[in-house]
C-alpha cells in the first residue's frame, strides 16, 4: 500500500530530511526484545523514523508499558505492543524489517561467545517464527554473538525453505560508529565528515577497521592506527567494564541499530547508493559469512562490495581473524543443525 505524500506537508518534511521519495510506502518494522536495554531506545528511535508506518514492539515481558509510552509520540507510525510467545506471530505478520536485540548481554570478564548458550536458543526460536510469519522480511540481527547468531538464523531459514541470503544481516554498525568517533578524535577532523569501513565480524580481533581507507585522510602514524584499531575492537568491552555489571552498550547500539534499519528501509524504498557495513553471506573471503560494505536495495543486499586495498597491518589482521571467525560461524551452524 502506498501513501502519496509528495505534495503534502509530510512529503515536504521527508524531502527536507533527505528521504527523497515521490511517495512513502507503508512499512512495518518489528523490534524483538523491545523492552530491553537496547530495545527501548531503539523503539524510540524507530518511532521517530518517518519511513516506518507500523511499529510492532515484542518482548517476553513489559512491552505493553513500553508500547503505551512510545505510542504517545506524535510521529507517523502506529505502535502496538506484543507480549509473550502467543503474540509473536501477530507482531511479525506483514513485517518488512525485523530487528532482533533479544537476549542476554555481557558482564565484565565475559566474551561475547559466553552468551552463546542462552542467546543461540532465543535467536533460533525467534527466527523459526520469522520463517513462518514474515519470511520476506529483512532481518537485522543484533543479539550476540553475532558471528554465530547470523549463521544460526541462516540455518533455521534454510530448514524452513525460506532462506534468502539478501535478507539476513548481522548488525555491525556500532563498530563503524565507534571507528568514526575514535578516528575523528585522533585525526582532529569533523566527525560528521568521517567514513571508515569496518570488516570481518563482531567480536574482538574479528572486528577489523580499515583506517587506511578512512576519509578525510589524516596520515596518522602506525602506532596511532594500531591504538585506534585496538580501541575499536575493544569498544564493547570498554562499555561493559564502565557499566560494571549493569550490561553492555545500549544507547550507542540503539543509535547504530536505528541507522542500519533506516538504511534497510531506504534500500527497500528504492533510494539509490545506500551502502553500510554488515555481516552477511559473502564470497569476499573463503568464509561463508563476513562483514564488509554492502549496497542495499529493494530486495535487501544488492551487492556485497569487496575489501579494497589493505595496508600490510590490515592484511595481517585479516589473516589473524579468520580462524576465530570460522570457528564461530561453524559453532552456529552446528548448533542449528543438531538441536
Ligand atoms: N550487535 C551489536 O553490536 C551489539 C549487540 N548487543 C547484544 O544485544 C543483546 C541485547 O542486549 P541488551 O538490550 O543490553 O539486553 P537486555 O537484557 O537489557 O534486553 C534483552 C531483552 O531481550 C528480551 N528477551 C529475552 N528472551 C527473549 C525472547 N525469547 N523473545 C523476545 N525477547 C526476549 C528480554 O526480556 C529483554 O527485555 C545482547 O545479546 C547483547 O550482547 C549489545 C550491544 C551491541
Ligand atoms: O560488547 C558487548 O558485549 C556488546 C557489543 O557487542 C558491543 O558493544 O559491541
Amino acid at each position: 500500500m502506498f501513501r502519496s505524500v509528495a505534495r503534502s506537508a509530510a512529503g515536504k518534511h521527508l524531502l527536507r530530511r533527505g528521504y527523497s521519495t515521490e511517495s512513502v510506502p507503508d512499512r512495518k518494522v518489528a523490534v524483538l526484545g523491545a523492552a530491553g536495554g537496547i530495545g527501548q531506545p531503539l523503539s524510540l528511535l524507530m518511532k521517530l523514523n518517518p519511513l516506518v508506518s507500523r511499529l510492532a514492539l515484542y518482548d517476553i515481558a513489559n512491552t505493553p508499558g513500553v508500547a503505551a509510552d512510545v505510542s504517545h509520540i506524535n510521529s507517523r507510525s502506529e505502535v502496538t505492543g506484543y507480549v509473550g510467545e502467543e503474540q509473536l506471530g501477530q507482531a511479525l505478520e506483514g513485517c518488512d524489517v525485523v530487528i532482533i536485540p533479544a537476549g542476554v548481554p555481557r558482564k565484565p570478564g565475559m566474551t561475547r561467545d559466553d552468551l552463546f548458550n542462552i542467546n543461540a536458543g532465543i535467536v533460533k526460536g525467534l527466527c523459526s517464527a520469522i520463517a513462518k510469519y514474515c519470511p520476506n522480511a529483512l532481518v537485522n540481527m543484533i543479539s550476540n554473538p553475532v558471528n554465530s547468531t547470523v549463521p544460526i538464523a541462516a540455518e533455521v531459514f534454510k530448514k524452513a525453505g525460506t532462506y534468502d541470503e539478501r535478507k539476513l544481516f548481522g548488525v555491525t554498525t556500532l563498530d563503524v560508529v565507534r571507528a568514526k568517533t575514535f578516528y575523528a578524535g585522533k585525526a582532529k577532523v569533523n566527525v560528521a565528515d568521517v567514513n571508515v569501513p569496518v570488516v570481518g565480524g563482531h567480536a574482538g580481533i574479528t572486528i577489523l577497521p580499515l583506517f587506511s581507507q578512512a576519509t578525510p585522510k589524516a596520515n596518522l602514524p602506525e602506532d596511532e592506527i594500531k591504538a585506534l584499531t585496538k580501541r575499536t575492537q575493544d569498544g564493547g568491552t570498554e562499555v561493559v567494564e564502565a557499566k560494571a555489571g549493569k550490561g553492555s552498550a545500549t544507547l550507542s547500539m540503539a543509535y547504530a541499530g536505528a541507522i542500519f534499519a533506516d538504511a534497510c528501509l531506504k534500500g527497500l524504498n528504492g533510494v539509490p547508493d545506500v551502502v553500510e557495513c554488515s555481516f552477511v553471506q559473502s564470497t569476499v573471503t573463503e568464509l561463508p559469512f563476513f562483514a564488509s560494505k554492502v549496497r542495499l536495495g529493494k530486495s535487501g543486499v544488492e551487492e556485497v562490495l569487496g575489501l579494497g586495498p589493505l595496508s600490510e597491518y590490515e592484511k595481517q589482521g585479516l589473516e589473524s581473524l579468520k580462524p576465530e571467525l570460522k570457528a564461530s560461524i561453524e559453532k552456529g551452524i552446528n548448533f542449528a543443525n543438531k538441536s
